[in-house]
């Protein structure tokens, strides 16, 4: 029998955007409390020698990986898509000292999600694997990344 084990770290982060071309308000710039939770499966080390013994990833690996690629850029920062005018609007802000992530994509959870899941997988150990990402933008709204819907 496997012992495959999902265990999951929520992190949180206050990120401005503006979805240049959209026809509703959030073309606006505008900011959210984003909330991050992510999933991780493997199997629980078995070796009662290593520090580590009963865990898949110490949460606070997960959590030094997390931060470091994701909040520590993300919080506190304004995304603007580089593809489109908003660059105009992003270098001003920068040269204004103001904390600027030009990314090459529309900023929606959806896109958000897809950069953060590559973000992470590329750092986690190649025992474990990354299982899951829910991105929630507002109470209500949130976006979802399964590894095994991007086989
Ligand atoms: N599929 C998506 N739709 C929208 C996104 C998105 O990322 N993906 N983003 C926005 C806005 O940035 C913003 O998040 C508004 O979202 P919404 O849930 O519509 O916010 P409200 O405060 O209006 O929600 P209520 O809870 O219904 O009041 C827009 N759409
Ligand atoms: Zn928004």
């Amino acid at each position: 029998m496997s012992n495959h084990i999902r265990i999951t770290k929520q992190f949180s982060f206050e990120t401005g955007h503006a979805l240049y071309g959209y026809d509703g308000k959030c073309k606006n710039v505008h900011g959210h409390s984003y909330k991050l939770s992510v999933t991780v499966i493997g199997t629980p080390i078995s070796d009662p020698n290593n520090v580590k013994f009963g865990m898949v990833i110490d949460f606070g690996d997960l959590k030094k990986i997390v931060k470091e690629e994701i909040v520590d850029v993300f919080d506190h920062a304004t995304v603007f898509n580089q593809n489109t005018p908003h660059v105009e609007l992003a270098k001003e802000l920068k040269d204004r000292g103001h904390n600027v992530l030009l990314v090459d994509y529309q900023p929606t959870s959806e896109m958000m999600v897809i950069d953060f899941a590559k973000k992470i997988k590329k750092r986690l150990p190649n025992h474990i694997n990354l299982h899951s990402l829910k991105l929630q933008e507002t109470d209500t709204s949130y976006a979802e990344w399964f590894a095994y819907d991007n086989i």
